[in-house]
């Protein structure tokens, strides 16, 4: 059984129509979604802006509901969020009066863990993410890096079996970025999270997923899902080694040509829109 499925899955908004206020019209920011992804997959979701990503993301943490058709976690409805399901987003949304350490515990002060325990659990998902010896500072004496690694580490901490990950890299520098990647490469590796990951970075998408789901632009739909495998050389193969392998090229090109319509279209809607 997979661990999470889309079946069918549609969600409008209203849009706003101050003058006319019954005579809203909806807006479809996703139609007929259907997607399956295995437990302990790394799949990575992109598409043109607006195409509906993050409401994808915000469906599966139990954030907001679908207008239509169901979502699926081990086989069960999702109707709201839950433990299982741990969410990363683009801005760190650690508390700023907590220590690293304080912010790790408080996701941990929901699951009922003991205080000592919670101490001790903190402690090595600060380690997991490479924090060791920064317990003790506050979120504005760490880096962008270093609170991202810290919301990581906190969603981690209370050990859902699924990490939500919306641009969690989006606001870094490359090379900062670029170990991040390394990171949660190793993090996914280690723990046989099953990941969702949201990002607009193509060779961010072909360096971290089994499978890269190409979004159509608005009404967002899959478009594609391109399964990488870098073969025999597998889960060694790490770094700068394998974004300037032929097969990286390859499959970044085959995600690029999958876009680039998609973006073009999108960008021609909004031009559309803009003279109305
Ligand atoms: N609560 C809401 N009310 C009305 N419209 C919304 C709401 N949330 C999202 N939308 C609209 O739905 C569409 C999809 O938004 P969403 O944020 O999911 O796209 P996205 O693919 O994540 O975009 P980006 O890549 O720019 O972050 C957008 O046009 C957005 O304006």
């Amino acid at each position: 059984m997979a661990k999470i499925v889309f079946e069918d899955v549609t969600k409008t908004f209203p849009t706003k129509d101050r003058k006319n206020k019954r005579n809203r019209e909806q807006f479809t920011a996703l139609d007929g979604i259907d997607l399956e992804i295995g437990a302990g997959e790394f799949v990575v979701v992109v598409g043109p802006s607006g195409c509906g990503k993050s409401t994808l993301l915000d469906l599966l943490g139990g954030l907001t509901r679908p207008t239509s058709g169901r979502i699926l976690l081990d086989g069960k409805p999702v109707t709201g969020p839950g433990l299982d399901r741990g969410i990363v987003f683009q801005q760190y949304a650690l508390l700023p009066w907590r220590t690293a350490l304080g912010n790790v515990e408080f996701g941990l002060e929901a699951t009922g863990v003991p205080r000592r325990e919670r101490t001790a659990r903190a402690r090595e998902f600060l380690d997991l993410v490479g924090l060791t010896g920064f317990e003790d500072r506050h979120p504005h004496e760490l880096s962008g890096g270093m609170r991202q690694r810290v919301a990581i580490a906190r969603s981690l901490a209370y050990d859902p079996d699924v990490l939500l990950m919306d641009e969690p890299f989006a606001a870094l520098d490359a090379q900062t970025r670029e170990s991040l990647q390394d990171e949660l490469r190793r993090i996914w590796q280690r723990t046989g999270k099953t990941i969702v990951f949201i990002t607009h970075g193509i060779e961010e998408a072909v360096y971290l997923g089994q499978k890269v789901a190409v979004m159509t632009s608005r009404p967002g739909r899959v478009k594609e899902i391109v399964p990488v495998s870098f073969g025999a050389r597998g889960d060694g193969f790490l770094g700068e080694e394998l974004r300037s392998s032929p097969e990286f090229a390859r499959y970044r090109h085959e995600v690029w040509t999958l876009l680039h319509d998609e973006v073009a279209r999108a960008q021609q809607l909004e031009k559309e829109e803009a003279t109305v």
